[in-house]
């Protein structure tokens, strides 16, 4: 490695040792080292708070162009990390231990998404140094409470003037890793939905062989679900639809029976029994015909089971339309991102609609486009696993693939 390169990794490597992670991630220190980091590469920085106790801020770094009356380019990354459990990890999960013979550096974080600052920042580093200036202005926001809905992160952010003001054109956000040599990328999020499901019914003594006991109900209702679920998969496993193109349910949590000092009453069927399911639909999807099939085959009252059904986050876009942003000629910016990845040497697969939630449904959702992107080929899908590593030649790359991006993007004037 170069020396610059060296620094790099070990910038990646010190931000990876700030615990980020749920349930309370060090928000002021991540932000004590990214702004006057930022500063160091000659952007702009501006901390910005949606909540009463200022206890979450949101970092805005800017870039500006040499046009500031032509639409922004955003780039987006959330602070926060989801935990992680020590105990099931070959390194420590916050030490951002790098492996000297793979050059794996092993930390919560390391591909979702505590790359992709070091990575926007290194590129502009590069771009600098290059002499490039840009035409539009390039924004860079550090988000907190993405992994837990973002209500107090990019929600309140999307609604807010500040963001208006940012007269944000495109944005890019995170992606996922690729296991081939074919980056990734995705036009749409799924919607997300949760279902809780209760049963009711007679206890008796545990002995007992009986119709209609809770738990008896319950495992109807999640049997039910299981079929569903085989069959939604199926079309995965046969590589009918991708990951995202499905409906996805899986039961989360249950709770069912009588605590006692010693764990569980063992001879008696509790009266009562619940699950929880986490329920993803693509954005297309019809919740009409779910909601219809939970309350006519997963849950039907007359088996004694209620249920809840709570969206999270929002369906439609501000017209009305489902939320995806479109990758075609009619999107200008799609041809430049493409483009770009093209110019990096890179190869782009067919874009895909994600599996899970990101921060791009609250912009996508004001009819702004959106494309998530994480620039890790050849690299194992490993957000929210034990183990989570980045190759730092992979994390190395992923500079060199911003500085394309960000070139094409900011440069253009249509
Ligand atoms: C209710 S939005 C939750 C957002 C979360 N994002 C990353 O994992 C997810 O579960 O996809
Ligand atoms: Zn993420
Ligand atoms: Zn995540």
């Amino acid at each position: 490695f170069t020396d610059l390169e060296s620094e790099q990794i070990a910038r990646f490597q010190e931000y990876l040792r700030i615990r980020t992670a749920h349930p309370s991630p060090d928000y002021a220190g991540a932000a004590a080292f990214l702004l006057p980091y930022a500063a160091s590469v000659g952007l702009r920085t501006t901390t910005l708070h949606f909540t009463p106790c200022k206890t979450k801020p949101l970092l805005l770094l800017t870039w500006p162009g040499a046009d500031p009356s032509l639409p922004s380019v955003l780039l987006n990354s959330h602070l926060d990390s989801v935990p992680a459990e020590p105990e099931h990890w070959a390194h420590p999960p916050f030490a951002a231990h790098r492996d000297a013979a793979t050059g794996r550096v092993y930390a919560r974080g390391a591909q979702d998404d505590k790359c992709l600052p070091i990575q926007y920042l290194e590129a502009i580093r590069g771009l600098r140094a290059a002499g490039f200036a840009p035409t539009r202005t390039l924004h860079i926001s550090l988000v907190p409470d993405e992994e837990i809905g973002g209500a107090d992160g990019f929600e309140k952010f999307a609604r807010s003037e500040e963001f208006r003001a940012l007269n944000v054109g495109f944005m890019l956000d995170e992606g996922q890793a690729s296991p081939t040599d074919v980056f990734r990328v995705f036009y749409a999020d799924r919607l997300v939905w949760r279902l809780i499901v209760k049963a009711a019914g007679p206890p008796g003594h545990g002995s007992k062989m009986f119709d209609g006991a809770a738990v008896d109900n319950l495992m109807d209702c999640v049997e039910t679900v299981a079929r569903f679920r085989e069959a939604q998969f199926g079309m995965v496993k046969a590589g009918e639809r991708g990951p995202g193109e499905v409906v996805s349910v899986n039961p989360v949590y249950m709770k069912a029976g009588i605590p006692s000092p010693t764990g569980f009453v063992m001879n008696m069927q509790p009266s009562e029994a619940e699950v929880g399911f986490d329920l993803r639909l693509p954005p297309t999807g019809d919740i009409e015909q779910i909601k219809r099939r939970i309350k006519e085959e997963w849950a039907p009252a007359h088996k004694n089971l209620i249920y809840q059904l709570m969206q999270k986050g929002p369906s439609t876009d501000v017209a009305g339309r489902p939320i995806f942003t479109a990758t075609n000629e009619s999107n200008p910016w799609w041809s430049l991102f493409e483009q770009a990845i093209i110019s990096a040497g890179g190869k782009l697969s067919k874009p895909e609609i994600l599996s899970s939630t990101t921060d791009s449904r609250f912009v996508r959702q004001l009819g702004i486009p959106a494309l998530g992107f994480s620039p890790m080929t050849n690299t194992p899908i490993l957000l929210h696993d034990n183990n989570e590593f980045l190759e730092d030649k992979v994390f190395l790359k992923g500079i060199k693939v911003y500085e394309h991006i960000i070139r094409a993007l900011t440069s253009f004037k249509g």
